[in-house]
């Protein structure tokens, strides 16, 4: 398959040689990632990608074209035949994988919650580095991410799929990560707790963190993302400001944002 990096890094705005994406430094650049089945079946084929510090990075795709792949070599949910992860520079190889973990959180399409109550879920992570969060941090969180107080001592099994979304992203943020991945986390959700999510996500950014969001809407890429990287067939096709999606070159990306807008 032809491979488009090149036009892709045009395609990027104020991209210079030091990997400053639109004014913004790499916080994770991605070099020469590939992955492989056991049958050979290739996946992902020389992956390169610098996702800017601080922004909203929107991946996208068809089915199959290895987002959620990608997605998972940044926190070493898989470790790929070659290429590597920096992390700030560092090769994420080098760094314990559960302290990667709580600097580059998580989020699943379905959120699972541990047995206990939405406090016990909020804990959990501190808990396991010795540290108990006071109820006040608890409630912090619960508010950041637009839960109200009735929920600290709700059991997690009570929760609607909306409600625990929020509750596992308020988990997540007790690690306090610098990095959010987050992997198709409202396809499951309706439209207000999809807002609210998203409203939640904006206002991390506005905290400096960076996130990476796989998702299947053009639409929520165009409402919260700053950058856009579209993946087919396992490869990067281009990489676009999210308000310059029409001006994609590759034709199955073309056909992809057609189809779905
Ligand atoms: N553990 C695995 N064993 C075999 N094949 C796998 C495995 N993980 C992923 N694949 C294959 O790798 C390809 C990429 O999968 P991936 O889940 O990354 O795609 P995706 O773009 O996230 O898809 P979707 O949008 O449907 O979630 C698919 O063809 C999938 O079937």
């Amino acid at each position: 398959m032809e491979t488009f990096q090149g036009s892709a890094r045009e395609h990027l705005l104020n991209v210079d040689e030091n990997c400053v994406v639109n004014g913004s430094e790499s916080k994770i650049q991605v070099k020469g990632l590939s992955r492989s089945l056991d049958k050979g079946v290739s996946i992902l084929q020389n992956v390169n990608l610098d996702i800017p510090r601080g922004q909203i990075m929107g991946i996208i795709g068809p089915s199959g074209s290895g987002k959620s792949t990608m997605l998972r070599a940044l926190n070493r949910l898989w470790e790929p035949s070659s290429g590597t992860v920096f992390l700030d520079g560092k090769d994420i190889t080098g760094l314990d994988v559960l302290e990667l973990r709580r600097k580059v959180g998580m989020l699943f399409q379905l959120p699972v919650l541990f047995e206990g109550t939405v406090a016990d879920n909020i804990r959990y992570g501190p808990q396991l580095k010795g540290k108990k969060l006071r109820d006040e941090e608890v409630y912090r969180l619960l508010t950041f991410a637009d839960l109200d107080a009735s929920f600290f001592n709700k059991p997690g099994s009570e929760l609607s799929v909306g409600q625990a979304q929020r509750v596992a992203l308020a988990r997540t943020l007790a690690n306090e990560p610098e990095v959010l991945l987050l992997d198709e986390p409202t396809s499951a959700l309706d439209p207000i707790s999809t807002q609210n999510i998203e409203d939640v996500l904006v206002k991390l950014k506005s905290k400096g963190m960076t996130i990476v969001m796989v998702s299947h809407s053009i639409k929520q890429i165009q409402r919260i993302a700053d950058v856009v990287c579209l993946l087919v067939g396992g490869e990067i096709v281009e990489v676009l400001n999210s308000n310059h999606l029409s001006e994609a070159n590759h034709p199955m990306a073309r056909r992809f944002l057609e189809l779905s807008s």
